[in-house]
C-alpha cells in the first residue's frame, strides 16, 4: 500500500483534514485495524448441486480518520467500499479484525453508534416513500429524541441550505431524484451526527444538484467539523471536498494519501503548450520531452510532480516564445491505470 509520504502508514498524510480544514489533526474517530470480511456464497451448478465459494470482499485493511477529516473512499466495482461501510455502521460484521466508531465497536452497539453517526446512501433512500418529507423527518426526531430545539434549529438549517423549502409537504415518491438525494441528506443531519457516511451521494444528480450537495457538504464540514467519509465513482466529489483520498481494490487498500498524490503514484504528466513566433524543430531539452507539434505550437509533456518554472524560464530564454499554458494530468486516467492494475503502487 502506498502512502503519500511513502512510508506505508496511514491515517496522517491528510490529518489536517478536507478541504474545510474543519478540527485540524483531531482525534482518532474512525479505526480500522487489520479488518476482514469473508462471505460464504452458494452457487447452484446443477439441478441438485451447488458449491460454496468464499468471497473475500475486505482484506487486510487498516485506516484511520481523524475527527474533522473529509476523506473520500473510491475503488472499482466489487472493491469493497459499501462492505466497509456497513462495517462501519455495524450492519455487517467483521470476520477478522478491530473497528471502532467514535470508541464504540458498531456491530456490537448499533443501535448506540446510531446517535453518533449518519449515513446516506445514494442508491435507496431511508425516507417513508409515500409520506411526506417533513413526516419522515418528524420520526427521525423521535426515534433520536432529538431535543425540540435542536431539531428546529438543524431542521431550519438544512430547508434553508439544501433549498427544501417548498418540498416538505410533497410525498417522498414524487420527489425528483435530486430533491430526494437532498432530502435524505437533510434526514441524515437532523441528529448532529459526528460522523457522515456518503455512498454516492451524488450519483443520478444534474450538474446544478451535484453543485448544491458539494456545497453544503463543503460547509457542514466546515462549519460543524463533521467528519465525512464519502465513497463515489464521480472523482469530481474527491476532487472538490476532499483532500485525503483512499483507494481500494479487491479489498485491500492501495493508496491513502492526498489526491495530488496520485499524479506521483501514477507517474503522470503535465503539459506545458507553447505558442512560438514561427514553426520550430522540437525543441530539445532533458526537462520535458515534445509530444505533439502543429505548426508553431508544441506539446512538452514533463513529470506532474516537477515545477512548470525552470522550463519555462528556459524556454523563454531560448526560443522565441509568444504564449504559454500548462494542462493539468487526468486524474481519472491515473485512477483507471490503477484500477486496470498497470500501476502497482
Ligand atoms: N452479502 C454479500 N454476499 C456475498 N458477497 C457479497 C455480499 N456483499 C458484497 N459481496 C461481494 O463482496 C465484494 C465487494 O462488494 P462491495 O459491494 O463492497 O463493493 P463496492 O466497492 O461497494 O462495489 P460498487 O462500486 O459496485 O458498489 C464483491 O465481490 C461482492 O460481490
Amino acid at each position: 500500500m502506498t502512502t503519500a509520504d511513502g512510508t506505508g502508514r496511514t491515517g496522517g498524510t491528510g490529518g489536517t483534514g478536507g478541504t474545510g480544514e474543519a478540527g485540524g489533526a483531531g482525534e482518532a474517530l474512525i479505526e480500522v485495524d487489520g479488518v476482514e470480511k469473508v462471505f460464504d456464497v452458494r452457487r447452484k451448478t446443477g439441478f441438485l448441486r451447488s458449491e460454496r465459494r468464499r468471497v473475500r470482499a475486505v482484506d487486510s485493511l487498516s485506516f484511520t480518520v481523524r475527527r474533522g477529516e473529509m476523506v473520500g473512499y473510491i475503488g472499482p466495482n466489487g472493491a469493497g467500499k459499501s462492505t466497509t461501510i456497513k462495517m462501519l455502521t455495524g450492519i455487517l460484521t467483521p470476520s477478522a479484525g478491530r473497528l471502532r466508531v467514535a470508541g464504540i465497536d458498531p456491530s456490537r452497539e448499533r443501535t448506540r453508534l446510531a446517535r453518533r453517526i449518519g449515513v446516506v446512501f445514494g442508491q435507496r433512500t431511508t425516507l417513508w416513500w409515500d409520506l411526506p418529507l417533513i413526516d419522515s423527518y418528524r420520526l427521525v426526531h423521535r426515534m433520536y429524541r432529538v431535543p425540540d430545539a435542536r431539531y428546529a434549529e438543524n431542521l431550519d438549517r438544512c430547508v434553508e441550505l439544501l433549498g427544501l423549502g417548498g418540498l416538505l409537504d410533497v410525498p417522498v415518491r414524487q420527489l425528483s431524484l435530486g430533491q430526494r438525494m437532498r432530502g435524505d441528506i437533510a434526514a441524515a443531519l437532523l441528529h448532529d451526527p459526528e460522523v457522515l457516511y456518503l455512498d454516492e451521494p451524488t450519483i443520478g444528480l444534474d450538474v446544478v444538484s451535484k453543485v448544491k450537495v458539494r456545497g453544503f457538504l463543503r460547509d457542514l464540514n466546515a462549519e460543524r467539523g463533521t467528519t465525512v467519509l464519502l465513497t463515489t465513482h464521480d472523482l469530481t466529489d474527491i476532487e472538490q471536498l476532499c483532500r485525503r483520498v483512499m483507494v481500494i481494490d479487491h479489498g485491500r487498500l492501495m493508496y491513502d494519501g492526498p489526491l495530488t498524490g496520485l499524479h506521483e503514484v501514477g507517474e503522470s504528466e503535465r503539459t506545458l503548450v507553447v505558442d512560438f513566433a514561427r514553426e520550430l524543430p522540437p525543441v530539445e531539452t532533458d526537462a520535458a520531452r515534445v509530444v505533439r507539434v502543429e505548426g508553431p505550437r508544441q506539446w512538452l509533456a514533463f513529470p506532474a510532480g516537477r515545477s512548470a518554472a525552470p522550463l519555462v524560464a528556459r524556454l523563454a530564454a531560448e526560443y522565441p516564445v509568444v504564449d504559454l499554458s500548462v494542462r493539468e494530468p487526468d486524474i481519472e486516467a491515473v485512477i483507471a491505470k490503477m484500477y486496470a492494475g498497470q500501476v502497482v503502487p
